[in-house]
């Protein structure tokens, strides 16, 4: 089968230069023994750009996921970022410049939230352990940074009311936000979302929606995984459709909802939400 991609599209415009790549994965294999969960997948997210990733349970959208945040170590293939290879470990790829959120809510939920995006500032803060036990006046100083930082954060999110409260006691579509607010925190330059709609009610959708925009009006590409095609084709500027491990195609909104492999993909139903006129409410 041969995938289709329109990766030479240009951000912006027919006469536009094509936008840097912030993201190269190329030729991505994972296996689980016998299992081949991401089959040579190749993609590149550009600055600037959302790029949506979609494909039926079980395509293996979370697993090429984790081979590009450094929880899996790809069997074959490489995945750059601005340029570099990522190096195999989380804490590393999140320092490099990509934070992620996942698809279980994995929040501090007996912290405040505050608290909450303090801890996801850590990759940014110099400041050892020497002069944390100390105290001193410029641990202080790189505290209170943080503290601005992430009470900007928290505005942003539309969460700086709740600094404070639990994490935990906050209604869903709110600690969604939260994990992109501590995602957020360590100044990444490509954000990935793993079903940030997941669980939330049709204006809590909404307002998901305005986030992602304002994320990447501040310069941060974002990919997307989410089974809300609504979502996806109002977002993306491209959408890349995985089905058993490999991609089938890889195209704007109407590249990708009239390629017959997908909509095999998806049972021969039309894909939920995706009519152009649906998708342009
Ligand atoms: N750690 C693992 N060990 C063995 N098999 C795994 C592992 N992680 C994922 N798989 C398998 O890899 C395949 C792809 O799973 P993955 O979770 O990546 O799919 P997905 O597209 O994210 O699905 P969903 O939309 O349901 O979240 C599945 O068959 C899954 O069972």
């Amino acid at each position: 089968m041969t995938a289709m991609t329109t990766d030479t599209a240009p951000v912006g415009g027919a006469s536009a230069p094509l936008a840097e790549p912030v993201l190269e994965a190329s030729g991505v294999v994972m296996r689980f023994g016998g299992l081949t969960a991401v089959n040579k997948v190749d993609l590149t997210v550009r600055q600037g750009e959302i790029v949506g990733l979609i494909g039926p349970n079980g395509a293996g959208k979370t697993t090429f996921f984790n081979c590009l945040t450094g929880l899996y170590v790809p069997t074959e293939g490489t995945v750059t970022y601005k340029g570099r290879v990522l190096p195999p470990r989380p804490h590393l790829v999140t320092e490099a410049g990509i934070a992620r959120t996942f698809q279980n809510i994995r929040l501090f939920s007996n912290m405040t939230v505050l608290e909450n995006v303090l801890v996801g500032r850590h990759t940014r803060t110099k400041e050892g352990l020497f002069s944390a036990i100390l105290r001193g006046p410029s641990y202080r100083r790189a505290e209170q940074e943080s503290r601005d930082r992430a009470m900007e954060l928290l505005e942003f999110c539309g969460l700086a009311a709740k600094a404070e409260h639990l994490a935990r006691n906050l209604p869903y579509g709110e600690q969604r936000k939260l994990e992109i607010a501590r995602a957020l925190a360590s100044e990444p330059g490509l954000l990935l979302l793993d079903e940030p709609t997941a669980g939330m009610n049709p204006q809590e959708t909404r307002a998901a929606e305005e986030l992602v925009f304002a994320i990447r009006d501040l310069g941060i590409a974002i990919l997307v995984i989410e089974h809300d095609m609504k979502f996806i084709f109002n977002l993306c500027d491209r959408t890349a459709v995985l089905v058993q491990g490999q991609k089938i195609v890889e195209g704007d909104r109407e590249t990708v909802q009239n390629d017959e492999r997908v909509v095999t993909a998806y049972l021969g139903a039309p894909l939920e939400g995706t009519t152009a006129t649906e998708a342009d409410q």
